[in-house]
């Protein structure tokens, strides 16, 4: 990877890279910050972002840094999608760049380069912890971030060891915006798209870890898009831990995110310890 930018934050680092993803078939950038005397003891945190986002979103409006580098967390924030005039794109900010929904597509034109669970889930990590970090992992996210997160840590339990979401899409295969990402992403057939929905993975899973997820009462998206209640249903019939928060009066943005970013770092650094 190549460092193109790097800022001292709260006594850590905040950083950026560029390099050349053999998943994804393009260029990526890809932001990481470093708690202050780093080394193979830190766990890292993937986080990722929703709709429209690049790696920066998170770094600039999430407000982690601070209490990162108190707890010794590193965090890694991805970009969303492959990137590239070679890429295939859509006109709507929910599909195509921007919009990855953090699934391996299997359709033209998509899956020539929309690989994103590979990504991050077995291109990233051996990349981040070659720079001296430990293997200890976790991943949180926000919307369509939040979806990616649920999913890609319960289909990879071992991988991660603690796991959160703000705002997510809980129900992709039951929503507007995961219907049509999911339909051109992966086809028309229905039986493919389980294997990325947090409610239908959830509903299955067998005591996976404790899962913190809050969403805002104001939030916009809240009833059509993230279908919260589908994964309350899901975590009953699993008899998983599900912690959700429903926050009066906060909103799908940024500020609601900052709002409860030290609840969710204290609860990742309490598992990733
Ligand atoms: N432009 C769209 C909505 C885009 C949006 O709200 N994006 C959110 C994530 S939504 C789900 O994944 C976001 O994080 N935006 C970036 C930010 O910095 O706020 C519309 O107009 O509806």
């Amino acid at each position: 990877m190549e460092l193109i930018e790097s800022h001292l934050c709260f006594g850590g680092e905040q950083r950026r890279y560029k390099h050349s993803s053999k998943v994804l078939g393009c260029e990526m950038t890809v932001a990481v910050f470093l708690p202050p005397d780093f080394g193979p003891h830190t766990p890292v945190l993937y986080w990722l972002s929703g709709l429209t986002c690049t790696d920066e979103n998170f770094v600039q409006k999430a407000g982690a840094q601070r209490l990162a580098a108190e707890l010794g967390l590193a965090i890694v924030a991805p970009d969303t999608s492959p990137r590239g005039d070679a890429v295939a794109d859509d006109a709507g900010y929910d599909l195509g760049k921007g919009a990855g929904f953090y699934v391996n597509a299997t359709q033209a034109p998509w899956a020539e380069h929309y690989r994103m669970d590979d990504y991050v889930v077995r291109e990233l990590p051996p990349l981040v912890e070659a720079l001296g970090l430990g293997q200890r992992r976790g991943v949180s996210g926000h919307s369509m971030g939040g979806h990616g997160a649920l999913v890609l840590a319960l289909r990879n339990r071992d991988h991660f060891a603690s796991v959160s979401a703000f705002s997510p899409i809980c129900n992709p295969m039951d929503c507007p915006w995961g219907q049509k990402a999911f339909t051109a992403y992966l086809g028309e057939d229905k039986a493919g798209w389980a294997a990325y929905d947090a409610s239908v993975l959830l509903a299955e899973a067998k005591a996976p870890w404790p899962i913190r997820v809050d969403v805002g009462l104001a939030d916009n998206f809240l009833a059509e898009q993230l279908k919260v209640e589908s994964l309350e249903q899901a975590a009953r019939q699993s008899g998983s831990v599900l912690q959700l928060h429903r926050q009066a009066g906060y909103d799908h943005s940024y500020f609601f995110v900052a709002s409860f970013m030290e609840a969710h770092l204290r609860f990742h650094a309490a598992q990733l310890k």
